[in-house]
């Protein structure tokens, strides 16, 4: 098994916030999530959308998987993603995160490199926690299982009892300055906002 040959997009949410499913988010007559395929595409050789919507994404560089526990929220997701991942850690996006950043995902690979954790991602100077742009390893799924079967959910929860390599938030900042990395589109109003600034 290779080390970094998956990524997976999460998109199996329900919008509710934006009213509309998130999946069809377009920019420049393109949809948000065929760009997110086509930049990981450069950079995994196997991408994973973890959809109820498999239809979506006949033509595409990817391949589709659904939720084995329903209606848990973005860690089920996580969780059959992981299971169907082709390698030793997998790069976790959401379907409504616009900016990859190469430069980041390969200072997270050495990272990982280095120590050998559960997961790697970043924490902000508040202590938050942001569970996408991160990596986690194909040996968290029972764990996850356990953890969704207990019905919890929370990513950071989790992140708690596992072996994590945290990014402090000044370093990520090196890489992306306002931390747009993290940007992700929850509503309308985020995705004019969004419009305005990148004149998309
Ligand atoms: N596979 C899967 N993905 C999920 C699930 N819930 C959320 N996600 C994804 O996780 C990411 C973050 O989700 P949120 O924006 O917090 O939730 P959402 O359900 O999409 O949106 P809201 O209904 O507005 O909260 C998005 O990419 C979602 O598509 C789920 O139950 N299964």
């Amino acid at each position: 098994m290779n080390r970094f040959g998956s990524a997976m997009i999460l998109a199996g949410g329900k919008s509710k916030r934006m009213g509309f499913d998130k999946q069809q988010l377009s920019f420049k007559h393109m949809k948000l999530i065929d760009q997110q395929i086509e930049k990981l595409s450069h950079l995994f050789e196997d991408i994973i959308v973890v959809t109820y919507n498999p239809h979506y994404y006949q033509n595409l560089r990817c391949r589709t998987v659904c939720d084995e526990l329903k209606e848990k929220g973005p860690l089920a997701g996580i969780h059959v993603g992981l299971k169907h991942a082709i390698s030793q850690y997998t790069y976790v996006l959401a379907c409504d995160m616009p900016h990859i950043n190469r430069a980041y995902i390969r200072y997270m690979q050495q990272r990982i490199g280095i120590h050998e954790v559960d997961v790697c991602l970043t924490q902000h100077e508040s202590k938050r926690m942001e569970p996408f742009n991160a990596f986690y390893a194909k040996s968290m799924v029972k764990k996850i299982e356990r953890y969704l079967l207990k019905d919890k959910r929370s990513v950071c929860g989790l992140i708690a009892q596992c072996e994590a390599y945290l990014v402090d938030e000044k370093q990520a900042r090196h890489f992306s300055p306002q931390l747009n990395m993290f940007l992700n589109l929850n509503t309308m109003e985020q995705v004019k906002k969004y419009q305005r600034q990148k004149d998309v």
